[in-house]
């Protein structure tokens, strides 16, 4: 009995380990297969292809809040508001840039060179006006190195700005009630106000300029031993009793009337000049200048040539001061220049008249311009006299046709075109509509 329980364990014992090799070796091929299997999946299944996705933008996480969605929109609102004022701001700026650009010279008119010896520093006073800015150009264009002096009372930068950067030109803001120390070879002294309700404006200020101005200047050109040219006016003649007007003649002015600060401050100029010349050897030229009219006179000049053309290209009245029978002659500016550059060349130290003799009545003159307005429709109108006028006046210039050779060139025809081609554009600078104040003059009473 004890015999048969230990055969039993044995043959259980060996029937576990033969069924455990089995199970072995089942397990060992089914790893096998499973490999083989997962290789061949892996060879059939295609290469997964490499992507980029930080191209795609990421989508924002917004956190939708309704309360403040109104506030938000309102900010909207302003801000798009405030893009639109930007954008019409930089509009602004952009046609001002253009503008402005193409106020730059593009190039210098042609400039002669002149050589060291030949070139001379050239002070012209009032320089950026109406007559000295012609002045201006025709010097620097024969080469000379100019330097400007103006207060812009009446001057005006643009006048000269085509100049700007030129390095013969320099402009200098002074007034010459002050003294200017600069050097210096030669000196036109033209700084004054020229036009009557100009100078009227403010007396005490265009003697200053032409007492105390002159004396500046004459200083100046006997300090740097400068040749000084004096622009005087045919006003140093009054309301003139000799006529047509020699240089001779002694004048016949009203010394306490309106126009006195003018032609007395003149006659005063004129004093100085000769007596810087006789006491401190100062080379000067006096050049007594006459009416003169041209391109570059101010629309609000005041002058009869620009209150006239202005009016007859808006088919204003033209309005005559007085009855209109008192004489002026007219010289066009550029012969007038020329007049000044040929005193200044010369060895002539008298006074000289610069002006035009061909002489026409106030009357006259205004039917001349409306005539010379297509399609003008103004009527002329005769007002009011001015205050101590002169009644006749017309230049002698035996003197300055003789010891100058020179007389004017320019008919009153061609010069009177000219300055209404100029004043018609003038007139298309809408600026202007809002400053009509050319016609500002003292009248007297008819009575
Ligand atoms: O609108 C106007 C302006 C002027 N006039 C008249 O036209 C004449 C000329 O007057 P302007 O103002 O042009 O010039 P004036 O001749 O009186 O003075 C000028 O003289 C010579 C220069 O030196 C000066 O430029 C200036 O003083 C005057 O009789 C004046 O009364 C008009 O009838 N209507």
């Amino acid at each position: 009995m004890i015999r048969q329980p230990l055969k039993f364990r044995k043959t259980i014992f060996v029937i576990c380990v033969l069924f455990l090799i089995i199970l072995l070796f089942l397990i060992s091929r089914k790893d096998t297969d499973i490999i083989n299997s997962s290789k061949k999946i892996s060879e059939d299944i295609p290469a997964v292809v490499y992507r980029d996705f930080s191209s795609i933008p990421k989508r924002e996480h917004v956190y939708v809040d309704k309360r403040k969605m109104a506030s938000n929109s309102a900010i909207d609102d302003n801000i798009k508001q405030e893009l639109q004022e930007t954008r019409a701001q930089i509009e602004q700026l952009k046609k001002k840039i253009a503008f402005l650009e193409g106020r730059i010279p593009q190039k210098y008119p042609d400039v002669k060179y002149l050589g060291y010896k030949e070139r001379k520093r050239i002070l012209v006073t009032g320089g950026a006006g109406f007559v000295g800015s012609h002045l201006v150009d025709v010097l620097m264009m024969q080469g000379h190195e100019v330097i400007v002096v103006d207060n812009f009372f009446t001057g005006r930068k643009r006048n000269v700005e085509h100049w700007f950067g030129h390095r013969n030109f320099e402009l200098i803001h002074h007034d010459i009630v002050n003294p200017l120390y600069v050097e210096a070879d030669e000196i036109y002294h033209l700084a004054s106000p020229a036009s009557p309700p100009h100078y009227m404006q403010n007396p005490v200020k265009t003697i200053k300029t032409n007492t105390l101005g002159t004396i500046n200047m004459l200083g100046l050109a006997r300090r740097v031993g400068a040749k000084i040219l004096i622009a005087s006016t045919s006003e140093v003649y009054g309301d003139p009793m000799v006529h047509p007007q020699p240089e001779t003649y002694w004048g016949h002015v009203n010394p306490i009337g309106p126009r006195a600060c003018y032609d007395e401050g003149k006659r005063v100029a004129e004093t100085l000049a000769y007596s810087y010349a006789k006491q401190e050897n100062v080379s000067v030229r006096v050049a007594r200048i006459f009416n003169t009219y041209g391109p570059r006179m101010h629309v609000s000049d005041g002058r009869v040539v620009s209150n006239f053309i202005m009016q007859a290209l808006q088919n204003l009245t033209i309005t005559v001061y007085g009855n209109g029978k008192q004489t002026r002659s007219f010289c066009y500016v550029s012969d007038l220049v020329d007049g000044l550059l040929s005193l200044m060349a010369s060895s002539y130290t008298l006074p000289v008249n610069i002006g035009n003799p061909v002489e026409h009545t106030i009357e006259e003159f205004a039917m001349i311009i409306k005539n010379l307005v297509p399609g003008c429709r103004s009527t002329v109108s005769t007002g009011a006299a001015v205050e101590d006028d002169p009644q006749r006046r017309r230049p002698d210039i035996a003197i300055a046709e003789a010891q100058l050779n020179w007389s004017p060139k320019v008919s009153l025809q061609d010069g009177l075109q000219r300055t209404i081609d100029y004043f018609k554009e003038e007139l298309s600078r809408t600026t202007f509509y809002n400053n009509q104040t050319y016609m500002d003059v003292n009248v007297k009473s008819p009575q």
